[in-house]
Formats: C-alpha cells, sequence, structure tokens
C-alpha cells in the first residue's frame, strides 16, 4: 500500500521535474506545495488587484520560480526558508507576502482616535504598532529593499498618499534633520559632500500619486545607521507611524528598544531576513539575537538568501523558525548534462590563470574596446579586490591604464556613510557611460544593478566562498547576460577549480587570444611604469600603497581555503609589481627583505630567492600633494624626523611603551596576528563597556523619561522644530 508520505514524496518529485523543464527545478520540501504555474493569477490565495497592476506595469509577466514557489506558502501559514541563484527575484518573492498579510491583517486597520477610527468604528490598530520587520546586512541593500517597496506601493493608494513618512522624502528629510542637529552641535564628522548627496536624492524623487482614497496602508520606515540619528528614527516613528521597518541589525534594534515601538502578537505578522546566511554569520549574532527577543513568536518567517543551506544548519533555533518548509531553486547545467548549478543560466562564469602582475595586462585588454577579450566591450562592470586599502589604492591610479571611456568610483566599508551613498548612486547613475565599481565584499551581496554585464574577481576568490556566489550574480540577473572573470595565480591556487565544482559553482576557462608571454610582460611592465608614475605624483598616494599591500597579504591569510591559499606560495615580486610598489612594506611576512634595494636578491623567508626591480627613490624629497601636509612633513624632517615620516623620539616611545606590555616578545608574530590581537582588545573593551551600560538602571530611566516627554511633545505637536532638535541634543541623544 502507498502511504501518504510516499504519495506527497512522489508529488514532490514530479513537481521538481515538471520545474526542471523550465530550467529551474524547486525542491525539498516545499515543491508539494509550490506551483509551477507562473501565472500571477494562478496564485492561491490570489494576490490584491492593486500588486498584480503593480507587477505587470513592472514588466513582469510572469512570475519566476522562486517567486512562483514560495508566495503561495508566505502567504498561507508557513515559514520558509528559500534558497535561489542570485538575481532570481527573491525580493518580491518576500516584499508581496509581507504586504498581502499586512493588509489582510485585522491589526492593519487605522488609527484609534477616541474609540473610533478615521474610517470606522473596526479599527484596531494602535499607534507605535509595528507589523513586519525585514533585516538586511548591508545599508546598500536595505535601500534598495526599500526602495522596490516603495515602487509596489505606489500602486496602493492609501499607502501612496502617505509614503512622505517612509518614502525617499523621509531619506532627505532624515539627512536634513541630522545635519542640522549635527551643525549645531558642531560635530566634526560632518562632510560637505553631504550636501550634493543630498542634492542627488532630492533631484531624483518623482512627484507621488495623489488619492483620496482610505483604508489600511502600508507606510515602511528605513532604518540605517550613519546618516541619521537614532533619535530622529524615533522621531520619524513617532511623526509617521510605521508599521513596516526596513534595515540594518544595529539600528534596527536601537529602535525597537524604545519603549514606543510596540511589536506584539496582535500587531505583528512577519519577520524576513534577507541574505540570511550572512545575517546568521557571527558578527550579527548577538544583535540579530536582541532583535528577535523583541518580537513575539507567533509570528512567520522567512528566510531567503543564494546560499541559504549553510545558515540553516546552525541558524535555525536562533531564528525560531517553526516547521519551516524549504525552498530549494536549482539551475540545470548546460548541455543538459543533468547537473545542478548554484549560479544563474544566464552568467558565463570564467576564470583566467595569470600571475598578480600580469593580471593588469589582461584586465585592460577586458575594457578595451579594440582588443576586448570578451564578444563585447563590457559597460558596466564591478571589480572586487580583497580589502577596503586596495580600492582606495587603485581608484587612485588604475585610471593611468585602463581605457579613458570608463568612469572608476569606488565604494567601501571605510567610507563614511555620505560618501557611500554617494558613489553607490553615482554607480547605478551612469546609464550611457561605461563605468566601473572597485569595491569589497561589501557589494557582493544583494545588490540589483541589472545592467552590470561583466564581474571581476582580480585580486582572486574571496576569503569566505559563499561569497564568491554572490560576486558573480551581481551580473547576469533576471536572464540578462552577463560574466563573471576569476583571477587564479598558477600553482596551488588552481585546484580552487575544483572546489568550485565540488559546491556546484563550476568556471570555465575564458578563452584568451594567443598572445606571446613576452608580449605580456612588455606591456605588464609599461602598465607598471605608468601606474608608479601616478603614485609619484602624491607621497600619500605611496602611503597607500603600502598599507593596501599589507592589508592584501593579511586578507590572503584569512582564506577559509587555507589549505590552496597559502601566504608560502606567494610570488613576492609579481605582487610587489602588481601593486606598484616603489619600497616594501616592512612586515614580518617580508622580514628578510627588509632593505631592499633596486634588483637585489634577497631570501624570503630564509628559503626563496626573490628579485624586486624598485626604481630609485628619494624618501626625502618625496612629497605629499597636499600643502599643509608636506609642510608639516618638511618642519619634521628639519626637527630631525626620518624620512620614513617618523620621529626618532616618537619611534624610541613606541619601543619603551612595547616593552612596557611585553610585547617585545610577540615581535616576531606576523602583522596579521598582531592586528589580531588588537582586535579581541577592541572586542574585550566594547564587552566591559557594554557590562557597564547594562548596570547603569538610574540612566536608563532618564532616558527613557525623556523619551516620553519628547513623544507627548511630538504627540501635542506642541514643539517647534527648533526646539526639538535642541531637546535632543540636550538630552545627548543624537
Ligand atoms: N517576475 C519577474 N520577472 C522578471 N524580472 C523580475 C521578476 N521579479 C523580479 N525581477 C527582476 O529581477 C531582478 C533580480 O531580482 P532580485 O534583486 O529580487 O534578485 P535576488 O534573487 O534577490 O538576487 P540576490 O540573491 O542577488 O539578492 C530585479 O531587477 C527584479 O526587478
Amino acid at each position: 500500500m502507498v502511504s501518504a508520505a510516499d504519495r506527497k514524496k512522489k508529488a514532490a518529485r514530479q513537481e521538481a521535474a515538471r520545474a526542471a523543464a523550465t530550467g529551474n527545478r524547486a525542491s525539498e520540501n516545499g515543491a508539494a506545495t509550490a506551483t509551477s504555474n507562473s501565472d500571477w493569477n494562478s496564485i492561491k490565495p490570489s494576490l490584491s488587484p492593486w500588486l498584480l497592476e503593480a507587477v505587470t506595469s513592472m514588466g513582469f509577466t510572469k512570475m519566476t520560480p522562486v517567486q512562483a514557489s514560495t508566495m503561495p506558502l508566505f502567504l498561507g501559514n508557513k515559514d520558509v526558508v528559500v534558497e535561489a541563484v542570485t538575481g532570481s527575484g527573491k525580493t518580491l518573492a518576500f516584499l508581496i507576502p509581507v504586504v498581502e498579510r499586512l493588509l489582510r491583517s485585522g491589526g492593519l486597520k487605522d488609527v484609534v482616535e477616541d474609540g473610533v477610527g478615521k474610517n470606522g468604528p473596526e479599527r484596531t490598530r494602535k499607534r507605535g504598532q509595528v507589523g513586519a520587520v525585514i533585516i538586511s546586512p548591508t545599508r546598500e541593500l536595505a535601500m534598495q529593499i526599500h526602495n522596490v517597496l516603495l515602487s509596489l506601493l505606489a500602486f496602493h493608494a492609501p499607502s501612496a498618499i502617505t509614503m512622505p513618512g517612509g518614502g525617499v522624502r523621509a531619506d532627505v528629510e532624515n539627512i536634513r534633520e541630522s545635519r542640522d542637529m549635527r551643525r549645531e552641535g558642531k560635530e566634526q564628522d560632518w562632510e560637505e559632500e553631504e550636501e550634493e548627496v543630498m542634492n542627488d536624492i532630492t533631484e531624483s524623487i518623482e512627484p507621488l500619486p495623489k488619492s483620496e482614497a482610505t483604508g489600511p496602508r502600508i507606510t515602511p520606515q528605513l532604518l540605517l545607521g550613519g546618516i541619521q540619528t537614532s533619535a530622529v528614527d524615533l522621531k520619524r516613528f513617532l511623526a509617521y507611524d510605521p508599521n513596516i521597518l526596513i534595515g540594518t541589525p544595529g539600528r534596527l534594534n536601537e529602535l525597537l528598544s524604545s519603549p514606543y515601538v510596540h511589536c506584539t502578537a496582535e500587531s505583528f505578522e512577519v519577520l524576513v531576513l534577507d541574505e540570511a546566511d550572512r545575517l546568521l554569520d557571527l558578527g550579527f549574532e548577538d544583535t540579530l539575537t536582541k532583535i528577535i527577543s523583541k518580537l513575539p513568536k507567533q509570528r512567520r518567517t522567512g528566510l531567503f538568501s543564494a546560499t541559504v543551506s549553510d545558515a540553516v544548519v546552525g541558524g535555525l533555533v536562533r531564528t525560531g523558525l517553526r516547521n519551516p518548509v524549504k525552498i530549494v531553486v536549482k539551475v540545470m547545467g548546460e548541455g543538459g548534462d543533468g547537473k545542478e548549478k548554484r549560479t544563474p543560466a544566464s552568467l558565463e562564469n570564467t576564470y583566467i590563470v595569470s600571475s598578480s602582475h600580469h593580471r593588469l595586462y589582461y584586465l585592460r585588454q577586458i575594457l578595451s574596446p579594440n582588443t576586448s577579450l570578451l564578444p563585447t566591450p563590457p559597460k558596466k562592470v564591478i571589480i572586487y579586490l580583497s580589502s577596503c586599502a586596495s580600492v582606495d589604492y587603485f581608484a587612485s591610479i588604475f585610471q593611468s591604464f585602463i581605457p579613458k571611456s570608463y568612469l572608476l568610483v569606488s565604494l567601501h566599508g571605510k567610507q563614511s556613510p555620505n560618501t557611500r551613498s554617494k558613489n553607490f548612486a553615482k554607480f547605478i547613475g551612469f546609464d550611457s557611460q561605461k563605468s566601473i565599481l572597485l569595491t569589497t565584499d561589501l557589494a557582493a551581496r544583494g545588490l540589483d544593478i541589472p545592467a552590470v554585464d561583466l564581474v571581476i574577481q582580480l585580486d582572486g576568490p574571496p576569503a569566505d566562498p559563499k561569497a564568491f556566489l554572490h560576486r558573480c550574480g551581481r551580473a547576469g540577473r533576471a536572464g540578462r547576460r552577463g560574466m563573471a572573470i576569476l583571477f587564479l595565480r598558477p600553482g596551488r591556487e588552481e585546484e580552487y577549480l575544483d572546489f568550485l565544482t565540488v559546491r556546484k559553482t563550476p568556471v570555465k576557462k575564458l578563452q584568451l587570444e594567443s598572445v606571446s608571454e613576452q608580449t605580456v610582460e612588455d606591456e605588464t611592465n609599461e602598465i607598471v611604469r605608468g601606474m608608479r608614475e601616478a603614485v609619484r605624483k602624491d607621497r600619500a598616494i605611496w602611503e597607500k600603497g603600502l598599507q593596501a599591500f599589507v592589508s592584501h597579504v593579511r586578507a590572503y591569510t584569512k582564506h577559509v581555503t587555507q589549505s590552496i591559499f597559502r601566504t608560502t606560495d606567494i610570488d613576492w615580486p609579481s605582487l610587489v609589481e602588481a601593486y606598484a610598489l616603489l619600497t616594501i612594506p616592512s612586515m614580518p611576512e617580508l622580514r628578510s627583505m627588509q632593505g631592499a634595494k633596486k634588483t637585489s636578491d634577497i631570501s624570503a623567508g630564509g628559503s626563496t630567492s626573490v628579485t624586486f626591480n624598485l626604481p630609485e627613490l628619494d624618501l626625502a624629497t618625496f612629497a605629499y600633494k597636499d600643502r599643509a601636509r608636506e609642510k608639516s612633513r618638511l618642519a619634521a624632517l628639519n626637527a630631525g624626523a626620518t624620512p620614513y615620516g617618523i620621529m626618532p623620539s616618537e619611534i624610541a616611545r613606541r619601543i619603551a611603551a612595547r616593552e612596557n606590555r611585553g610585547e617585545a616578545q610577540r615581535r616576531n608574530a606576523a602583522w596579521s596576528n598582531k592586528k589580531e590581537d588588537n582586535e579581541g582588545r577592541e572586542e574585550r573593551r566594547g564587552k566591559r563597556k557594554r557590562k557597564r551600560e547594562m548596570n547603569r538602571p538610574e540612566e536608563e530611566r532618564v532616558k527613557e523619561r525623556e523619551w516620553r516627554e519628547l513623544v507627548e511633545e511630538v504627540k501635542k505637536g506642541k514643539m517647534e522644530e527648533n526646539e526639538a532638535k535642541q531637546g535632543l541634543k540636550l538630552n545627548g541623544l543624537d
């Protein structure tokens, strides 16, 4: 006799086979209930007419497989764990159910005023009640999700009229308010460029549709650390009463900690973790646990990512999922080989084996319109590097050899929030011009810039293998053709290819025009010469180069697959050329090479003999472009500083301090380890600080009282704008 479980399994197999026929496959237990019909009208429970109008107006005639598989389940009463390739439409797969659930829930009725809502007596929702929380690991991704939601809500008349409370306008208002508050407080970190960012955003605002419509509405609020202060966030929350919060973990947690923000069982519906595996990584663990502890257990939870499975093992318990349905949408390999892939079918995933410095030659060839190695010259390119310092450095010197037709933009986590916003907006905005984004893994996940046609991993694969397919996935999105190129060094690094095959992300060799090794070497030398000339123009760039080189080596030691990526295998002279260094940095990994002169033989690590080709450099006359900086350097030099720029007395002080701390014993440790020690110390310091904070209930009470007073003021509407700002500032909440 065939059991119910067997029947269910058989149905799942049939469903999977049907989905596979369309190139994508929904599998695992989700397949049993997921629909294979890609018609938006086929969803049960059916979508509201305005949502159907929204998706068709956006040009989405059919659901993508992940949407067809996920939405009926998430709209129903299921928790979901969704894994689907990059660019497959996961954002709408969670936003549509979140919006539908909220609009259908009884808890979303209008604000109660004197017991009777504006639109009828049945209104139940109270001020400050949140219905959904969407968490993203990065600010850029949170902004993107928020924007997609706004574009949906523009079709929902009651929500569209309230959008200034949580829309792009609010961001501009937030920025303005924070700026004013900071200016009044004479804070140092205000940057001139913020004005420009505001102008950019202001210009991009479209007039919102006007409507007299009333009824349940959705108001989102975007919560990002950095640009606006948490006091401004709270003020906006109180003023606009949003019911969906979208943000990064830290700022979300801060707002949810306020006594005026309520996530009660009667109002709260859904929690979404986008890029769930990243959020469940250790870095976010504490904050995520705090957020989840503030949400009612009775809720729906959805985890979404292109690499969710690793997270599922360790993170399910923490996220409080209940009997989740796991939905896996996979892609079949080319040529009907029956093999699954974890990258989109529209993405051509390739690699080039090349020594560090020869990559510069290939990069120029790839980008060059006449000699491009690709069928069509790429227009929008993302180049991944291993560290923020490398991004900063190469952003200063790449213009010396990449084709002039490309505009270069940099983006990394050590830039100020405003620089990040501005640069990101710039890259997205370059529509007609060719552009390159130089970035780190900050931009590896989630970002949807459909026009990106090429991704280059110039520094090799990321330290975390999960980031590999997220990086590649910035191209070849939503069925558009795209290409990704991975650079690997000859030798042991080529073993990474097998590693990728095992992880179902196969890459194939990029077919290059055949050129003699001598040509590659000569052209590379010419590029390096040009880069060094650019470095010589400013001492500050030389310093950046040293920092970038050290950071790159440090990142290399952090590879999860350390059996493949070993510092002992590094071809140091090639790397020094690739970074166009003028001098060799003083780092333990290169101790025996210190003091390297032009074309000198030095023993690396005591065993390998290496030759560097360093140009002559007079550090005493090597000037900063910045006049003030150069003036103080010269003054220090005249006062007896070394040409490297450090006063002998300072060196002596540092040595004494080191010996006092017993640091001398650790002198031989690699920089990477020392840095780790420092980070550990920082972490311990942070923990002690947090503990101290927790033991100050009196301060907590004061803060709460201040918040309450502020709420009263805002409610009564009596407080003038300036007074409000002044009040916040005096209370130290900004
Ligand atoms: N039904 C649809 N039909 C066509 N295009 C769609 C559809 N749904 C979404 N898209 C488009 O697909 C692109 C990728 O969507 P989205 O950013 O949600 O992908 P994702 O799966 O979240 O990717 P990642 O894993 O990289 O975050 C977007 O540009 C989006 O507008």
